[in-house]
C-alpha cells in the first residue's frame, strides 16, 4: 500500500514536543563515571525527527518551547541551519531551561542515557503557543509521547491534536516513552491510548506498545488489530536489531530486516527510523520501501556519534540500500 496526502501544503511534516540538547560522550566504550568530555548535538525525539526529515528534503516545521539561553539559541539556530522552519519555536520567559540528555556509551550494545528534565521548558509548552494556521500548512502532524508527561505540554498537544483534526491533518503517534517524568506507567497508558485513538499513523518498540496497553502479553498481531480497529490506518512495531514490522488497515502484513551496521551506539535509531520511513511514505513509496528506509537510516545512524548530526541524505540512505542488495 502507498499513503496519499495532501498535495497543497506548505509543509510536509510539522513535529511538536522537546528540543534539547545531547552531551554524548566523547570517551566511549566505558561508563560516564570515567567520562571528562561530551560533544554536544541538538537533541529530542521530535526535534531528531524534525531534523532528520528536514535533511532528506522534507519541508519541515517544529512547534516547542526552549530555554530563553545560550542552549536554547544553539537549538533554534541550528535547526534553521538544517532547514526546519522555527517560527513557531517559543524562548521560555520563565527561566525553564532544556533539557540535557547525557549519553553514556559502555560498548557498542550498552548504552544508556542519563536525562536531566527537571521542570524543562518543553513541557512548559502552553495550548496558546499552538497555531490552528500552521498546523494546517501541514501534510502531516508528528506528536511524541513525551509531550504528553506533564502539564501544560500535555494541553498544548491535545489543542495540534484537535487543530490537526479539524483541519484535516493526519497525525502521526511516536510514542517515544521516557520514564522520567511520569507519574506512573498506569498515566502513561492512559494518554497514550488517547493519543493513538487520534492517529492516522502509531510508531514505537514493543516495549512502548506494552507501556500503551499497561501489558506484556499481547502480540504484535493483538496490538495491531486494536489500534487499526479505531483511526489508524498503519501500525509500525519496532524490533531493534530484529528490524520492524508494519500492520496496514486492509490486512497486510510487512516485515523488514534491519541492516547491518559498524554500530557505535544504539540510540538515534528510532529517530532516523522515524524520518525516513515517513519520507519515503510521503515520497508515494510503498509500506515495504518505507520500512526499508527507515531501516537503512537507522542503520546508519547508530553507526555514528551524534543523533542529529548523523541523521543521513537521500544518496546516504540509497547507497546502503544498494550496498545491501548487492551483498544479498
Ligand atoms: N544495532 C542496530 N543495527 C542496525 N539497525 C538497527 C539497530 N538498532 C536498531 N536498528 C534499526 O532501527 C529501528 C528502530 O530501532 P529500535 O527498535 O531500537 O527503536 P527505538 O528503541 O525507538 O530506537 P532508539 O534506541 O533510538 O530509542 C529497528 O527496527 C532497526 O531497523
Ligand atoms: O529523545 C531524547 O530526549 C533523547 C535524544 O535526544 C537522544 O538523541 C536519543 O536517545 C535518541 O534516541
Amino acid at each position: 500500500m502507498t499513503m496519499t496526502f495532501s498535495t497543497d501544503k506548505r509543509f510536509d511534516l510539522i513535529a511538536v514536543g522537546r528540543a534539547c540538547i545531547d552531551l554524548n560522550a566523547t570517551e566511549y566504550n566505558r561508563p560516564m563515571e570515567e567520562t571528562m568530555t561530551f560533544s554536544k548535538y541538538v537533541g529530542g525525539s521530535p526535534a531528531n525527527i524534525a531534523i532528520g526529515s528536514s535533511k532528506l528534503g522534507l519541508k519541515t516545521g517544529f512547534i516547542g518551547k526552549v530555554s530563553d539561553d545560550q542552549h536554547g539559541r544553539f537549538i533554534q539556530s541550528y535547526m534553521e541551519k538544517v532547514g526546519v522552519d522555527t517560527s513557531q519555536m517559543v524562548k521560555d520567559t520563565e527561566g525553564h531551561k532544556s533539557g540535557l540528555t547525557f549519553t553514556e556509551i559502555k560498548s557498542p550494545k550498552e548504552c544508556s542515557i542519563l536525562m536531566y528534565r527537571t521542570d524543562v521548558a518543553d513541557l512548559n509548552l502552553r495550548p496558546e503557543d499552538v497555531s490552528e494556521g500552521y498546523i494546517a500548512q501541514a501534510k502531516i502532524l508528528l506528536i511524541s509521547g513525551t509531550a504528553l508527561a506533564k502539564s501544560p505540554s500535555r494541553e498544548a498537544v491535545f489543542q495540534a491534536v484537535d487543530y490537526a483534526k479539524r483541519q484535516n491533518v493526519p497525525i502521526v503517534f511516536e510514542l517515544d516513552y521516557r520514564p522520567y517524568t511520569w507519574q506512573s506507567e498506569e498515566e502513561t497508558s492512559v494518554y497514550y491510548k488517547w493519543a493513538a485513538e487520534q492517529s492516522t499513523i502509531v510508531i514505537g518498540t514493543r516495549d512502548e506498545y506494552n507501556i500503551l496497553e499497561n501489558s506484556e502479553g499481547n502480540s504484535d498481531e493483538q496490538t495491531a488489530k486494536a489500534l487499526l480497529s479505531s483511526r489508524a490506518e498503519l501500525v509500525i512495531i519496532k524490533h531493534g536489531v530484529d528490524g520492524s514490522i508494519a500492520f496496514e488497515d486492509d490486512g497486510t502484513i510487512t516485515h523488514a530486516k534491519a541492516y547491518p551496521s559498524n554500530v557505535l551506539k544504539t540510540f538515534g535509531a528510532g529517530d532516523s527510523y522515524a524520518s525516513a520511513f515517513l519520507y519515503a511514505l510521503l515520497n508515494g513509496n510503498s509500506v515495504r520501501e518505507a520500512l526499508q528506509f527507515g531501516g537503512a537510516s537507522a542503520a546508519i545512524v547508530v553507526s555514528k556519534h551524534s543523533s542529529s548530526e548523523a541523521m543521513p541524505t537521500v544518496e546516504e540512505i540509497k547507497a546502503l540500500l544498494a550496498q545491501h542488495e548487492q551483498s544479498v
